[in-house]
């Protein structure tokens, strides 16, 4: 094939990207990729993975890992792209839509990612779906915007790629709202890891693990690709049997000696992008919030009047209380964060972990959002524990957890 045409295609807040991905693949093809007609696709995105992930869940099918041991939904974020990857060259497709690829991957698996790309896009087409400029592959020929359903070209460089307008720490009125019963656990250290192990078969993941988070502390937890950065949540979250006998400390009481999973669930707010995947996405906006006092979507029904008004008011910090009708999956994907942060927040948790929270989003977004986690910081007694690849402009953690990968097993030090 003679030199080879690559697409950009810039993502907001407002974009139908779905529809869009689906028109691609399945046609009728949206304007401008008439050239595609006829030729194959695949898809590498998060939302694919997601889909194979579910799959050996459910069927105990393995498409895309059919080679490996390990469970696709076990293999850390680097290690499924690398496998999602070598599928697709191996299906030989015409064109790739890439959406945001490198959402999730450190410097290096960044840099493993864009190479091999590169060695794709001399034989076949390239569709990048890009929230950051950042991201913007270097063989891309071709910039365009994707405005609501409607494909624009870019003319002249970048700059018609919205600024972002939002300036950080002002953007919300008001405080954050207390909450209608207050935790109780008073004690200052939620979790304690003391000399924590993790290995699965001959392999070694956590070495000897000390990390205490106190009350009211704000931690990003960073580190590359598969050094364990999940499999320390899971242990903080009471989730990974690995935990048993060890000194593991969750909200004071040692894992494995009858404490209840329920007592650990209910002091800890969690939020991770594919959490939204799960919902139907046909509550309201203001149900969904209210649903994060009642711990289950569909019980909304049931909240008092109490509740619906700090519900209410969640929604006017956030500035979005006259979406409160909106369905849930209406709303852009910034937006949907924002409900789903509100939602872990509300009952003001000892604990809130939000895992990768500002993948996919585009800069402004992502701004917004990291806003409204340095205002939660200063303003509740809430411990965070923000995970993160990217450097995020404007983060204000107070501690910084790095896990280092070795044979051993990561080792973990504060920076
Ligand atoms: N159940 C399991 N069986 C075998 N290996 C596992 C299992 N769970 C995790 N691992 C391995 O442990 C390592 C650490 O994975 P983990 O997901 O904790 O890393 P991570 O730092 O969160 O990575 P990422 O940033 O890519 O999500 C990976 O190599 C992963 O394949």
């Amino acid at each position: 094939m003679n030199r080879k045409i690559h697409w950009a295609v810039f993502i907001n807040n407002n974009s139908q990207k779905d529809k869009f991905i689906k028109k691609l693949l399945e046609g009728p093809l949206p304007e401008g990729f008439e050239g595609l007609k006829d030729l194959k696709g695949a898809l590498f995105s998060k939302t694919s993975l997601n889909e194979y992930i579910d799959e050996e869940e459910r069927h105990g099918i393995k498409i895309i890992n059919q080679n490996a041991q390990q469970s696709l939904k076990s293999m850390s974020s680097g290690e499924q792209k690398k496998a999602l990857l070598k599928y697709i060259f191996h299906l030989k497709p015409d064109f790739i839509v890439l959406d945001n690829p490198f959402d999730n991957l450190d410097k290096d698996s960044q840099k493993d990612l864009k190479a091999s790309l590169n060695l794709i896009s001399k034989s076949a087409f390239i569709i990048q779906l890009i929230s950051r400029k950042a991201d913007l592959l270097p063989f891309i020929t071709h910039r365009m915007i994707l405005d609501k359903s409607t494909i624009k070209p870019i003319s002249n460089g970048l700059t018609e790629v919205k600024k972002g307008t939002t300036s950080l720490n002002s953007s919300f009125s008001g405080r954050i709202p207390r909450p209608i019963i207050p935790t109780d656990y008073e004690e200052s250290v939620l979790i304690d890891c003391r000399d924590i192990s993790v290995a699965y078969g001959d392999k070694n993941i956590l070495n000897n693990i000390n990390w205490t988070i106190r009350k009211g502390e704000f931690w990003q937890l960073i580190g590359q690709n598969g050094s364990g950065k999940s499999t320390l949540l899971s242990m903080i979250t009471g989730d990974n049997h690995k935990g048993y006998g060890q000194e593991l400390y969750l909200f004071g009481q040692q894992k494995g000696t009858g404490e209840s999973v329920w007592d650990i669930k209910k002091r800890i707010g969690y939020y991770t992008p594919s959490m939204t995947d799960k919902f139907s996405g046909l509550h309201s906006a203001l149900n969904m919030v209210i649903s994060g006092m009642n711990d289950s979507v569909g019980l909304y029904l049931l909240a008092t009047e109490n509740q619906r008004a700090l519900a209410k008011e969640w929604l006017l910090i956030l500035d979005m209380w006259h979406l409160r009708d909106v369905y849930f999956a209406d709303l852009s994907t910034g937006q949907q964060r924002m409900i789903m942060t509100a939602r872990a927040m509300i009952k003001h948790p000892p604990l809130l972990i939000l895992d990768e929270p500002t993948a996919g989003l585009d800069d402004e977004s992502a701004m917004l959002f990291i806003s409204l986690v340095n205002k939660i910081a200063r303003e509740s007694k809430t411990a965070i524990v923000f995970v993160s690849h990217r450097k995020e402009p404007g983060l204000e953690p107070k501690y910084i957890y790095e896990l280092k990968m070795s044979p051993e097993g990561s080792i973990g030090k504060m920076i």
